[in-house]
């Protein structure tokens, strides 16, 4: 296929306007500058296509840039199946007229993703191009397989791809913001299943590939992630917010999940890198959680009255003698990262870390502990969905710490570690005051009572 500089213009226009309205386009609310087009046919006919579209955020030239994924097919006739993902109608894309379609939902995209990821084959020019990858001993694409997007509140784009009496279904999840280099959600989950851990999904494959990145240079990194799809599991957030409504106990499952944490925990403790927690290294992560204070009480002032208690306690981390050595972490660690299925039990997903952090510093060794913060805080999330909790929240929160330490052999709880946690969970709840700003002002509460919670002189544990 051969594409054309005025095609590519076309195509611009048109996702111009159409992308900032998808769940997935991050900057909302601001005007929307193209500022690069670049496609690459999936299939020989030039039918699934994936578009890397950097666009500006805003007026300016110091407006931010982002590489966006674009998945798109290109039709020569409309596709009555494919009405409500309709990007678009072009008169002249590559020399004839084309009907644009949303490519996650027209299954033709989807089978020619799992095509190159099961021939592992390459697309595309040599500059710009995608390569399929099968995990080593991964698991097969289903023949003939069904597709159906799902439409969760999410920030990439999955598709379940359904499977005959025999097969695996599967899940493609294709990244929305592309930036250089690995994806930790590929490179962690592929190192958990390699190593045996049924905690994670099984692995088909992924898929990278090279774009352009804003300053012009060569980028080259994952594109999309294809793994078993859970079918029948429910998320932990639902079981829990189910559990604490019905007010029923979810002490077991809470215990479970910490076992389950640990274990994860472990295996990448032996199979990727680690870093020795040095006094050196530990002001560093002091020093990053200490610029996290500052960016957060930037970005809401209701924090500034707690800015001064925060530092004190995040710079502690500083002194602490008995850390464990800093290693590879799921990193954004929270209920609805997780799955309960009846046959595998909890099931961990979505190791790409926190989303408002460069893609670079998420693949760094980290504090473990971090992923515990995360969980605690959940359980705050979902005792707070309910008037009159009681003691669910703390209840929860001392079962997780008893399965994670029974699994550890160390307790979170005591000496050193009690410092780290409390500064992490600390660091988490800042993070989440930003986030529900941002995205949820109504659930803004949540995190900013349990800033002040956990300054609270007392015990920054309730458990
Ligand atoms: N392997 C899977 N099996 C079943 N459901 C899944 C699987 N992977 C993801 N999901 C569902 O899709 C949702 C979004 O997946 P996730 O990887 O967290 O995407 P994102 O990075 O866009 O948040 C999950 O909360 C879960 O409900
Ligand atoms: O799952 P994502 O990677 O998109 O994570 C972001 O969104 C989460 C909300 O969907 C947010 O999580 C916060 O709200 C949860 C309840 O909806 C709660 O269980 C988490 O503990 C809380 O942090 C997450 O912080 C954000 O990065």
């Amino acid at each position: 296929m051969k594409t054309s500089a005025a095609s590519d213009e076309a195509i611009a226009e048109l996702l111009r306007t159409w992308a900032p309205a998808q769940r997935w386009f991050a900057h909302k609310g601001v005007a929307v500058h193209v500022e690069r087009v670049e496609r690459t046919p999936l299939d020989e006919g030039g039918v699934a296509q994936l578009v890397a579209l950097t666009v500006r955020a805003g007026d300016g030239d110091d407006a931010p840039r982002t590489v966006y994924s674009v998945p798109i097919s290109v039709r020569p006739s409309p596709d009555p199946d494919l009405v409500a993902a309709l990007v678009g109608e072009l008169p002249d894309v590559d020399g004839a007229p084309a009907w644009i379609y949303d490519g996650p939902h027209d299954p033709t995209w989807t089978r020619a993703l799992l095509t190159l990821v099961a021939s592992e084959e390459g697309a595309g020019s040599r500059t710009v191009g995608v390569n399929g990858h099968s995990a080593e001993g991964g698991l097969p694409v289903p023949a003939g397989a069904r597709t159906k997007v799902l439409t969760g509140e999410q920030s990439n784009t999955s598709i379940v791809v359904s499977a005959d009496v025999g097969e695996t279904p599967l899940i493609a999840k294709v990244f929305r913001v592309l930036s250089a280099g690995d994806n930790p959600d590929v490179v962690v989950q592929t190192a958990l299943a390699d190593a045996g851990c049924a905690r994670v999904p099984r692995p088909a494959g992924w898929v990278d590939g090279r774009w352009t990145a804003p300053d012009g240079s060569a980028a080259a990194g994952h594109l999309a992630h294809v793994t078993e799809f859970l079918a029948g599991s429910q998320d932990a957030w639902r079981v829990a917010t189910a559990a604490v409504g019905a007010g029923e106990d979810f002490t077991e499952q809470a215990r479970e999940l910490g076992r389950a944490t640990a274990e994860v925990h472990a295996v990448l403790a032996t199979e990727l890198p680690t870093e020795p927690a040095t006094p050196a290294r530990l002001a560093a992560v002091a020093d990053g959680l200490l610029e996290r204070v500052a960016w957060a009480c930037a970005a809401v002032p209701q924090l500034h009255e707690v800015a001064a208690a925060a530092r004190e306690r995040v710079d502690a981390v500083r002194h602490v003698q008995d850390a464990p050595p800093l290693q590879r972490v799921h990193g954004d660690y929270h209920l609805g990262q997780v799955l309960h299925s009846d046959a595998r039990g909890w099931v961990l997903l979505d190791f790409e870390g926190e989303p408002l952090r460069p893609l670079a510093e998420r693949s760094l060794p980290d504090l473990a502990l971090r992923d515990v913060a995360g969980m605690l805080r959940s359980f705050d999330y979902a005792a707070s969905t309910v008037a009159d909790p009681g003691s669910w929240g703390p209840d929860c929160r001392t079962a997780f710490l008893d399965g994670y330490t029974a699994v550890v052999g160390a307790d979170p709880r005591t000496g050193g570690q009690a410092v780290l946690l409390a500064a992490l969970e600390l660091d988490k709840a800042l993070y989440e005051v930003v986030y529900e700003a941002r995205n949820r002002p109504d659930w803004l509460r949540i995190p900013l009572d349990a800033v002040h919670r956990l300054l609270r002189p007392a015990s920054p544990d309730p458990s």
